[in-house]
């Protein structure tokens, strides 16, 4: 079974937006868990532009399913994590003023900067994944690290979907394989969505865990909006 981690980091964007407290994350992240999801994923970014640093926190006391933490690992950042403990620290090489995360570790160039880190979080009882593109020499890299688990990067395949499923998981299909042999647990995620899970899911083996966050809110929009506006209607009657 693959487990499904739902990134809650659009959750507090749309929060942030008014300066209140809607939508109330740590009820979102509850809600989601209460309606099956196995996981709760945040990406909490330098300028806290969606996820704040004391939602870490906060999330910490009220998760029961697998909490797990993404970002680049800049002191401010090893230090939530060590502070929060959550069950899982996945490593993102993300630049401060990136959009959203637009690549993998270089697990060659940077292997002794992640063996440290990685070592740091194990000590402390914290699984550790690697962000990383779907490529044998940064698999093989990041199984030199000592991390438990990578992460794939998928946008490459939710990109390339549309034209060619089969093509588009190749990459996928043989990294898994890969990694299977190197001894490493398999995550996967960005851009994920209703539309290609299913078929990634179907041809990535080892697949342990997927976190999903843009579309899956976006579809939880699209899905619930009839709902809410007849709700409206009613009460306008
Ligand atoms: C590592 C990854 O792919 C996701 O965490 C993604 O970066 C989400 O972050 P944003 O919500 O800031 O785009
Ligand atoms: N690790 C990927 C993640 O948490 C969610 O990414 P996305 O679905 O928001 O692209």
């Amino acid at each position: 079974m693959t487990k499904l981690s739902v990134n809650i980091n659009k959750i507090a964007t749309l929060r942030n937006a008014r300066g209140g407290n809607m939508p109330d994350l740590l009820k979102t992240a509850a809600d989601i868990e209460s309606f099956g999801a196995q996981g709760i994923t945040i990406h909490p970014r330098p300028d806290e532009r969606h996820i704040r640093y004391q939602d870490a926190r906060d999330l910490k006391a009220l998760v029961t399913t697998e909490y797990n933490i993404e970002g680049n690992p800049v002191k401010q950042f090893i230090d939530l994590v060590l502070e929060v403990r959550p069950t899982q620290v996945t490593l993102v090489p993300d630049a401060v003023d990136a959009i959203t995360s637009n690549a993998g570790w270089d697990t060659v160039k940077h292997k002794d900067f992640l063996k440290d880190v990685i070592q740091t979080f194990k000590n402390a009882g914290i699984r550790t994944s690697i962000f990383v593109d779907a490529e044998a020499k940064m698999v093989e890299g990041a199984a030199e690290t000592g991390t438990d688990r990578i992460e794939l990067y998928t946008e490459s395949y939710a990109k390339d979907y549309g034209k060619g499923p089969e093509k588009a998981v190749m990459p996928f299909t043989e990294a898994a394989k890969i990694a299977y042999q190197c001894g490493l647990g398999l995550n996967a995620g960005h851009d994920l969505s209703l539309d290609n899970i299913k078929y990634f899911k179907e041809n990535v083996p080892h697949l342990l865990e997927v976190s999903i966050g843009h579309a899956l809110i976006c579809e939880a929009l699209y899905l619930g909006l009839e709902n809410v506006v007849n709700m409206y209607l009613n009460k306008l009657k």
